[in-house]
Formats: structure tokens, sequence, C-alpha cells
């Protein structure tokens, strides 16, 4: 008998991998409905127009990259570490990309998925936190891409691991580390604060019940919790605002101008993002970093996204074998937007309407 096969498809939003691909790449993003929610006959027109007036500055930050995002390089390595970490299983499972905004784009990846010809399909969002702007949008994306494709065998989304234990070890492990290599720098006598630093999220998104800002929230708990320092002075703020409408807060400008006037040093923690790129590399490393200098803050640290660090590898071996067979599925939204409904304790799986199969 063939083995099983289970194709694992790795989300994420991808990133421009030339100088000349940065507008293209923006308008793909501004003109989703996930992320700019207007009229759909003014999004296009819309969405170019915020694509072109962003490009100057996504150019220069790319620049500092050498005009690339690393984003995609990154994630052939958590794709090829996790095949490896699979390997040995009941079932034979590979992994596939499929980018939201740049190559390697849905479509290609359901080709490649389809003439694998899989038993089953995983997809597995590469965003801990579920969006309806992030995972959200590009499980829509991978739905009309495995039609087009032909493609129709039993899919499982996994939704979120916002409060994964393998996850939360994963952030919580080089976090501690970057803490003590901090400490041991600092004057006995200065506060460290961690900062988490999640992705921001216009305010209206998550009004219309975006689950996204809680379940950070829930990440942050469990990975305080884990660490286990005792009185830990710690925030949680949200970076990389785009657009002029009002955005979930505070946001990390304003926690670094908290921090200078309680004179504190400042620990950034990545809370949203399992991967080096523009916002942690440039925002984080570079921006930031200025912004604290400027500030006078008496020290300014980072703790390093997860990449294909082994633990996290783990835990997403873990995430998969979990979810096979668990019969979880996309359930509709109130407002015909697509929500999943796979932990007990999300808000949107109390308010989901009742589930509406797309996959066995
Ligand atoms: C309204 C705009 C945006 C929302 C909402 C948004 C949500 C969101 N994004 C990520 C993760 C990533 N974003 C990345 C790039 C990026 N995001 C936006 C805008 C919104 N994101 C822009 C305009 C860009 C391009 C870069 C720039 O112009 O500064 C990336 C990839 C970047 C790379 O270097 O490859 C990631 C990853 C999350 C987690 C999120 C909401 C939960
Ligand atoms: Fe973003
Ligand atoms: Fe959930």
């Amino acid at each position: 008998m063939r083995m099983q096969r289970v194709a694992v498809v790795l989300f994420n939003l991808g990133g421009p991998d030339s100088p000349e691909a940065i507008q293209p790449f923006l308008e793909n993003l501004f003109t989703d409905p996930a992320i700019l929610r207007v009229p759909g006959f003014l999004r296009p027109w819309l969405g170019r127009f915020i694509a072109r007036r962003r490009t100057r500055a996504a150019t220069e930050n790319y620049a500092i990259l050498g005009g690339r995002s690393p984003l995609l390089d990154i994630t052939e390595r958590q794709a090829r570490a996790l095949e490896a970490a699979l390997e040995g299983q009941e079932a034979a499972y590979r992994c596939f990309i499929a980018m939201r905004y740049w190559h390697p784009f849905a479509e290609a990846a359901a080709r490649e998925v389809a003439a694998w010809r899989p038993d089953q399909v995983l997809l597995l969002p590469l965003y801990p936190q579920y969006s309806t702007t992030t995972t959200g949008s590009s499980v829509l994306d991978w739905q009309q891409a495995a039609r087009q494709a032909g493609l129709d065998v039993p899919t499982t989304t996994l939704c979120c691991y916002h409060s994964h234990p393998g996850f939360v070890a994963a952030t919580a492990a080089p976090l501690r580390r970057t803490y003590e290599e901090a400490r041991a720098k600092l004057p006995a006598g200065v506060t460290l604060r961690v900062l988490f630093s999640a992705h921001g999220l216009p305010e209206s998104i998550v009004k219309a019940g975006d689950p996204y800002q809680w379940q950070v929230e829930r990440s942050v708990a469990a990975v305080v919790e884990q660490l286990g320092i005792p009185g830990l002075d710690h925030g949680i703020c949200y970076q990389s605002r785009v657009t002029p409408q009002k955005w979930i807060g505070p946001s990390t400008e304003q926690a670094l101008e908290q921090a200078a006037r309680d004179k504190v040093a400042v620990l950034v923690c990545p809370i949203a993002f399992v991967s080096e790129h523009s916002e942690t590399l440039v925002e984080l490393d570079v921006e930031y970093r200025e912004l604290a200098e400027k500030l006078h803050i008496p020290g300014y640290f980072r703790a390093p996204t997860q990449n294909d660090d082994p633990g996290f590898i783990a835990a997403l071996r873990d995430l998969v074998l979990g979810a096979m067979g668990s019969g979880r599925a996309l359930a509709s939204f109130a407002g015909g937007r697509q929500c999943p409904k796979p932990c007990t304790d999300c808000p949107h799986a109390r308010t989901a309407q009742p589930a509406r199969q797309v996959a066995a």
C-alpha cells in the first residue's frame, strides 16, 4: 500500500526579491481586500496610490538589506528543517511555501502541491496569532488557488498557536539568553524592561472582531510565565504602522518614550514574527535603536526571532502532528469573513457561525 502523503503548506507574507519588485509587491498588499477595507470599486485605484506613496520609504528600508527581503530564504530553511523533522513518521510529509504578496504565490504552490499528488493538505501559517489580514487572507487566497489547480483533497487549517507550549518555549529560550546577556552589560541599578513588539493593526479591524490583539496578549502572558523571572518589568507595544488611520497601541515609539521617562533599559522581543525581515532588521535594529539613543535610554537590546531554530522547528513538527486528523476546519464568520474555529478559548471560536466544512 502506498504511504499516505501530506503536503504541508507554509504561509507567509512574502517580500520583494529585488528593488524593482518593491512597488508591485506593495500594490499586491494594498489591493488585498483583507488589508484595504474600502468599497471594491475604489480599492484598485486607492491601493495602487498608497503603494506608490509607500515605495520610497520601503525602498530605503530594503536598501539596508541589500535591496531584497530575506524572508523567502529563511522560509525555505524553515521548510527544509521541518521536512527533516517530519521524516520517519507513518505518512510522508513534504513542505511547500505559499507567499501572499510576492513569489512563490499560492497559485504556483498549489500547482506544485497538486503535481505531488498528496492525500491530504495541511495549511500552516507562519503567524502564531490569527489575523484576518494575514492567516485569513492567505487561507482565502489558497482556497482559490487550490480550486484553480484542481486540488481537491482533505485540507486541515492550523489557524493559530499563540499559546502552544512549543512556540512559547521557542520564544522564551532566546529571549532569556538575550535578557541575561543584556543584564550582564547593564549597571546593577538599571532596570531592564522587556517590550514585546508585535505588528500593529488598524483599530477598526480589531473592533470588527479580529482576534489578533487578544492572541498577542495571550502569547505574551505565556512567554512571561515561562520565563519565570520574578517581578519582570514588561509591556506590549505595536510597530509598523503604515496607514493614517488609528492603529492599536501603544506604538513601539510610545513605549520607548515611556521607557525614557522611566529611565529603564529596554529589550525588544518580536512576538508576532517568527522570521527576520525588514520589520525586525530595519525597524527594530536600526530605526528604533536610533530612537532609543536619541531618547537617552540607558540600553537597547533585541531578542532574535525563531527562524530555523531547532526548538521552533520541533514546535512546528508537534503542531503538524497534533493537527493531523483533528478535524479542524474553517467556520464562516459573522460578516462573511473567514475565521477559523479550532481553539476552544479563542473569542472567535465563540462568535463563529456553525462550522462550514471546507474540507473533511
Ligand atoms: C495596512 C497595512 C498592513 C497590515 C494591516 C499588516 C499586517 C501584518 N503584517 C505582518 C507581517 C509582515 N508585514 C510585512 C511587510 C509589510 N506589511 C505592510 C503593511 C501591513 N501589514 C507593508 C506595507 C509591508 C511592506 C514593508 C514596508 O513597506 O515597510 C512583512 C514582510 C516584510 C519583508 O521584509 O519581507 C511581514 C512578515 C503581520 C504579522 C501583520 C498583522 C498581524
Ligand atoms: Fe505587515
Ligand atoms: Fe484560534
